[in-house]
């Protein structure tokens, strides 16, 4: 978010921006709230001018009946313009409330689907996660606030220059005296403007940081971890030190221009006495008649209110503004392309590619150059920190590399979405989606959830069972958290993981750790079926549990960000370093008979 205030054409955009929001969200009640805003303003002035002719006519009749009668017109004027404005003013409340929910809906829409277009990468930025949280926040609040005290400050504006009409008709040198007597107040409000802009970009990272310490005490996921390391101190002490920095900074800020409002506003209401005192002189010398001075003091009051409530008003929409122009920026970016149809295959290849994560010194990839064929399985294996998530997710258009390409049939990938539409991945840190089992296997399908489908891909993933005991069948919620809602095993959950990936009919399938919390007799199961379970998909399999990925028909073995071995099994044993030294540490905790070192000394490459 810009720190510095706001340029007027930058302003205007962000006005137009929400006008465009409205409008797309209910162009009926908005064109009515806004005419009745211009109507009731310019009603405000002819009451104004009807009052003093009232007057001045009632003054002028000399008999007591006709100065009666023309009392009662005009108060059954004024009554009247009363009782229209009060119904408008009802209408155009209900109005403005559907109208709101309607922007809010479409702008918080728009944040979304701006958020899900952008990179994965943009995730390991802390500025994005600030700017995706301001700009939930805007989408929420500050676009309908910016909307209603948009809506006012027409009101308030209309009303002026109506007043303003009215006072010029009147007495036109009242008009500069009151603009006057306003001034100090306006300057006050923009220069809190501009530090609310500056305040709200300062606190931005300490109003994450508390969201997050609330999550870890009252969230369910870290409940369990709470309570067992008695964390609940140190993180309410941690959030309690960071509510206290907030209303620090907040309590100077609002002290301070609290101090200055005071003084200007002192300073306005002496130059209005002084008007009404002036008004009083000149009509006890006779200079002005009765009921102009009336009109006029009713004038300078209504003038006075209106620019008080258009300054208020205008503050409140300055102080949105700079967020709204954010919002802007942040859904302007292109549409995302619609997802393609998943394409055929014969390699999937990488050439020298190199990766390193945002802040990070050390590349997670490097040089990296590899090819997948299709319907091959191809297990990808190394230590802890390797790289094989990362090289999982570059393949799968989920991170772009820094260097190097990646082909497809050989033709280099310049739009990752491609990648992304042909792949199907269950990560080592899947989701639970708080939804149904059903959701939860075939959300992720463009043609919709078809309960077959679903079935026989839980049934592939030996979900099938757990799934249909469940009270409801596949219609149950996946959540304790909701009502009616169950919970799984850590196991079960990956069953439903993998079902997922079974449910999406793509040609390149990663399954990262895909069986990490399965028992041993899923774990061997599924190894052995892999070919089975996906025909003619290309199958790329991260595994530490080497014994089970022997029979993949290609095994790249990475270490530190490199590829330093690759092969078949046979291959990589014959080889005996990196590969033959990682398979005979396991195969030794299985066996009797110790085979570990191979050789003395550290193998690579
Ligand atoms: N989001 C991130 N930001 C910064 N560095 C990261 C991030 N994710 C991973 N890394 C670093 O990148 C390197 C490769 O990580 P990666 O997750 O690809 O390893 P891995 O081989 O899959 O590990 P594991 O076997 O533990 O799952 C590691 O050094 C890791 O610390």
């Amino acid at each position: 978010m810009a720190a510095r205030p706001l340029r007027f054409r930058e302003k205007a955009a962000a006005v137009r921006f929400v006008l465009a929001l409205a409008w797309r969200a209910d162009r009926r009640r908005l064109a009515l709230l806004l005419t009745t805003q211009v109507v009731m303003a310019v009603g405000q002035g002819v009451a104004l001018l009807a009052l003093r002719d009232v007057l001045a006519h009632s003054a002028a009749v000399s008999d007591d009946r006709g100065r009666l009668a023309a009392t009662l017109t005009g108060l059954v004027v004024l009554g009247a313009v009363g009782v229209v404005s009060s119904v408008t003013q009802v209408c155009t409340g209900v109005w403005e409330q559907v109208l709101k929910l309607k922007t809010e809906a479409l702008a918080t829409d728009r944040v979304a689907t701006a958020a899900c277009a952008v990179e994965l990468a943009a995730y390991e930025h802390p500025d994005f996660h600030d700017r995706v949280e301001r700009a939930v926040s805007t989408a929420e609040q500050h676009t309908t606030t910016l909307l209603t005290s948009g809506v006012s400050v027409l009101r308030a504006i209309t009303g002026i220059v109506a007043v303003t009409v009215a006072v010029v008709l009147t007495a036109w040198w009242l008009f500069p005296l009151v603009l006057l007597a306003a001034l100090p107040s306006v300057r006050v409000a923009v220069a809190r403007q501009r530090r609310n802009f500056g305040l709200r970009a300062e606190l931005a990272e300490n109003r994450r940081m508390r969201r997050y310490l609330l999550w870890l005490l009252t969230g369910r996921a870290p409940a369990q971890e709470v309570r067992a390391f008695d964390l609940a101190e140190p993180l309410r002490d941690r959030l309690v030190r960071r509510f206290r920095e907030a209303v620090d900074k907040e309590t100077v800020f609002v002290r301070h221009f609290a101090r200055r409002a005071l003084v200007a506003r002192l300073f306005g209401d002496l130059f209005v006495a002084t008007t009404v005192v002036v008004l009083l002189v000149m009509l006890s010398r006779g200079w002005l008649a009765l009921p102009t001075v009336l009109a006029a003091l009713a004038a300078t009051y209504l003038l006075s209110t209106q620019l008080r409530m258009a300054m208020r008003m205008s503050e409140t929409a300055g102080g949105t503004l700079l967020f709204v122009a954010d919002l802007r920026d942040f859904t302007g970016g292109p549409p995302a392309a619609p997802a393609a149809d998943p394409e055929e295959f014969t390699t999937l290849s990488t050439d020298r590619i190199s990766f390193h994560y945002p802040g990070s010194g050390r590349p997670a990839l490097r040089e990296v150059t590899v090819e997948l064929r299709a319907g091959e399985v191809v297990a990808l294996v190394g230590e802890n920190g390797s790289g094989k998530t990362t090289l999982a997710k570059v393949l799968t258009g989920l991170y772009r590399p820094d260097s190097g390409t990646v082909s497809w049939n050989g033709e280099p990938v310049t739009d990752p979405a491609r990648l992304r539409t042909a792949s199907a991945i269950v990560f080592q840190d899947f989701q639970r989606y708080k939804m149904t089992a059903a959701d939860n296997i075939g959300l992720g399908h463009a043609d919709g959830a078809d309960d077959t489908a679903i079935a026989a891909a839980a049934e592939l993933a030996g979900a099938a069972a757990v799934l249909e005991n469940l009270p409801r069948g596949y219609r149950t919620t996946l959540s304790p958290e909701l009502p009616g809602g169950v919970d799984l095993s850590l196991g079960q959950w990956q069953r439903v993981a993998l079902a997922r990936a079974f449910f999406r009919d793509s040609r390149f399938v990663v399954l990262d750790e895909p069986t990490a919390a399965l028992d041993a007799r899923a774990e061997a199961d599924l190894f052995s079926r892999i070919r089975k379970l996906y025909p003619g998909r290309t199958i790329l399999l991260i595994s530490h549990r080497l014994l089970t990925v022997r029979d993949a028909d290609h095994i790249i073995v990475l270490h530190d960000g490199e590829v330093v071995e690759q092969g078949t099994h046979d291959d990589l044993m014959a080889h005996g370093k990196h590969y033959a030294e990682l398979y005979l540490i396991q195969a030794a905790a299985y066996s009797d008979v110790p085979t570990y070192p191979v050789r003395p000394g550290r193998v690579s490459g």
